[in-house]
C-alpha cells in the first residue's frame, strides 16, 4: 500500500542526507539506489538517528514507486548527465498523468529544459531543482531553487520549504520560472562559487608566498575577517581548512594538499553561458581558467624549471588591503554573475526574480554570506540590474578599488598570479571607462574586412580609406 507522502533516488551523499532532513520534518519518504548495498547503509544511518519509522526502503524500482501515495513526487539525487536521463527512462513506465519528478542534481539547464518539455505532453510534472548547501546543507537545511511547472511547485512547495534553511525564519526556498530556471541560477550560484574561493585562494597566495604567513597566521586573519563585512560560510571554512593539522605528520594540512583543483562543470557552463548571452564574467572566467591551469601540474613545473622560480621577492601590502581588495573583487564577481542572470531571464522569458535569489542564497548555500542580505534588499528596492550603479555598493567600490589596485599590482611586481583578482579589476576598470579604445578595434576591423564603423553624428556602417597592404 502506498505509503509514503515521497520518494527519492540516489542515495550518495546528498540524496542521503536529503532524504534524513525530510524524515525529520515529519514526511515518510520512500527511498531507491540503483545498487541497494547503498539503501541498507542508508537504513542504518536512518535508524542510528531515530528516523527509520518514516523510511521506506524498496530495492525495486516497481515497488519504490508504488510506495509513494499519489499524485507522486519522485526526487531525482544522481550523478548529473546521462544518469539523470537513465532514471528518468527507467520510472516512466511506473508513473501515472499528475505525478512529477523533481530533479535535484547540478544539472545543465538546457537538459532540464529538454526533460521538462520532453514530459510536459505525458502529464508528468517536472521540477529542475538546484540545491546548495553540501552534505551538511542536504541534512540539515539547503537553499532551493525551483524551476519548471508552477503547479508542481505548488504541490512540492510545502515539503520544500519545510527542509530548506531557514534565514530569520523566511525559508531559503522560491520558485523561479519555468523549464531550466532553477538549475540555471544554481549554475550561476557556483560559477559565483568558483570566483569567491578562486579570489580566496589568490589571498592565501600573497598571505603564503608575499607575506611569508603560516598556514596558522593566514587561518586566524580569516577567522578575524569573518567576522566584519567579508562574515560569510566560506570565509569561516577556509579559516577551518588552514588551521586543520595532519595526524600522521602533525604538519598543517593544506600543504600536503596537492595543489590540483578539481571540477564537475558548473564553472564552465557559467563561463559558457555567459559568453552566448554577451555578458562579461570575466572573474567567473578567471576562477575556471585557473582550476584548469592548476590541473596541469606537471606543464607548471616543466615551465617553471624553464622560466625559473617566482623572483619578485616578497609583497608589502597589509592585511587590511588585502581584505579590502578582497571586498571589492566579491563585489565586481557578484555584480558579473547576477548581470547574467539578468540578461539570461531577459533571453528566456524567465523573469528571474533577482532580489529573491539574493534573499534565498542568504543561508544555506555554499554562497551564503551577511554581503547578500545587503544584496538582496539593493535588489528589492529595484535600484539597478548592474550591482556596480547600486548606492550602497557604489560608497564600498569607491572605498575599496585602490586597495584591489594595490594588490593586483603589488602582485604583478612579485610574480604572483591573481587571475581573477586582476580580471575582477580589469572589468571594474573597463566597466567606469566612458571613453574606451574600441574604435581602433573597429578600425582594424574595417581595415581588414570592410565591416564598418560608426561617427556619431555622421553615420553608421562607414568607411575608412585605407591603404593597400598587398605585396608588402
Ligand atoms: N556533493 C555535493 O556537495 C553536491 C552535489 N550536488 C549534485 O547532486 C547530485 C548528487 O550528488 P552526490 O550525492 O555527490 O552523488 P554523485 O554525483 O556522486 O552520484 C552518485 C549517485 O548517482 C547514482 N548513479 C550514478 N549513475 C547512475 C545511473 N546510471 N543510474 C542510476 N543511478 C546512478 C549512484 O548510484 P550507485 O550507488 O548505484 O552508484 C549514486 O546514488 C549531483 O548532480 C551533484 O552534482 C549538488 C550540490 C552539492
Ligand atoms: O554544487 C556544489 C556546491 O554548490 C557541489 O559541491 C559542486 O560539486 C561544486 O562544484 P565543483 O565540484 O565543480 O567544485
Amino acid at each position: 500500500m502506498a505509503s509514503a507522502d515521497i520518494g527519492l533516488v540516489g542515495l550518495a551523499v546528498m540524496g542521503s542526507n536529503l532524504a534524513l532532513n525530510i524524515a525529520e520534518k515529519g514526511y515518510t519518504i520512500a527511498v531507491h539506489n540503483r545498487t541497494a548495498a547503498r539503501i541498507d547503509d542508508f537504513v542504518a544511518e536512518a535508524k542510528s538517528q531515530g528516523l527509520s519509522e518514516r523510511v521506506v526502503p524498496e530495492a525495486d524500482l516497481a515497488a519504490f514507486v508504488a510506495s509513494v501515495k499519489r499524485p507522486r513526487s519522485i526526487i531525482i539525487m544522481v550523478k548529473a548527465g546521462a544518469p539523470v536521463d537513465a532514471m528518468i527512462a527507467q520510472l516512466l513506465p511506473h508513473l501515472e498523468p499528475g505525478d512529477a519528478i523533481l530533479e535535484c542534481g547540478n544539472s545543465l539547464y538546457a537538459d532540464t529544459d529538454r526533460r521538462f518539455a520532453a514530459l510536459e505532453p505525458k502529464a508528468i510534472g517536472y521540477l529542475g531543482v538546484g540545491v546548495s548547501g553540501g552534505e551538511e546543507g542536504a541534512r540539515h537545511g539547503p537553499a532551493i531553487m525551483v524551476g519548471g511547472s508552477e503547479e508542481q511547485w505548488h504541490n512540492a512547495q510545502p515539503i520544500l520549504e519545510a527542509i530548506a534553511a531557514k534565514f530569520k525564519g523566511e525559508p531559503c526556498c522560491a520558485y523561479l520560472g519555468r523549464g531550466g530556471a532553477g538549475h540555471f541560477v544554481k549554475t550561476i550560484h557556483n560559477g559565483i562559487e568558483y570566483g569567491d574561493m578562486q579570489m580566496i585562494a589568490e589571498v592565501y597566495g600573497v598571505m603564503r608566498d608575499g607575506l611569508g604567513m603560516s598556514p596558522a597566521a593566514a587561518s586566524e586573519v580569516f577567522r578575524k575577517w569573518n567576522e566584519g563585512p567579508l562574515n560569510s560560510y566560506l570565509i569561516e571554512i577556509t579559516g577551518h581548512v588552514l588551521a586543520a593539522i595532519d595526524e600522521e605528520t602533525g604538519t598543517p594540512l593544506v600543504d600536503l594538499i596537492l595543489d590540483k583543483a578539481g571540477q564537475k562543470g558548473t564553472g564552465v557552463w557559467s563561463a559558457i553561458v555567459a559568453q552566448q548571452l554577451g555578458v562579461p564574467a570575466t572573474a567567473i572566467e578567471g576562477a575556471v581558467a585557473a582550476r584548469s591551469i592548476s590541473s596541469r601540474k606537471d606543464e607548471r613545473l616543466a615551465a617553471e624549471a624553464v622560466y625559473g622560480q617566482r623572483g619578485g621577492g616578497s609583497v608589502s601590502v597589509s592585511l587590511e588591503t588585502l581584505e579590502q581588495a578582497l571586498l571589492a573583487g566579491k563585489i565586481v564577481s557578484y555584480a558579473q554573475g547576477f548581470a547574467v542572470m539578468a540578461k539570461a531571464s531577459e533571453d528566456k522569458g524567465w523573469n528571474l526574480p533577482l532580489a529573491t535569489i539574493a534573499r534565498i542564497w542568504r543561508a544555506g548555500c555554499i554562497i551564503r554570506s551577511r554581503f547578500l542580505d545587503q544584496m538582496s534588499a539593493a535588489y528589492a528596492r529595484g535600484e539597478a540590474t548592474n550591482l556596480l550603479m547600486v548606492p550602497d555598493f557604489v560608497s564600498v567600490m569607491k572605498a575599496s578599488h585602490p586597495a584591489l589596485r594595490e594588490v593586483v599590482a603589488a602582485g604583478a611586481r612579485a610574480e604572483l598570479p591573481l587571475p581573477c583578482l586582476s580580471a575582477a579589476l580589469s572589468y571594474f576598470d573597463a566597466y567606469r571607462q566612458g571613453r574606451g579604445t574600441a574604435n581602433l578595434i573597429q578600425g582594424q576591423r574595417d581595415f581588414f574586412g570592410a565591416h564598418g564603423f560608426e561617427i556619431p553624428g555622421r553615420g553608421t556602417n562607414l568607411h575608412g580609406t585605407w591603404p593597400s597592404t598587398l605585396g608588402k
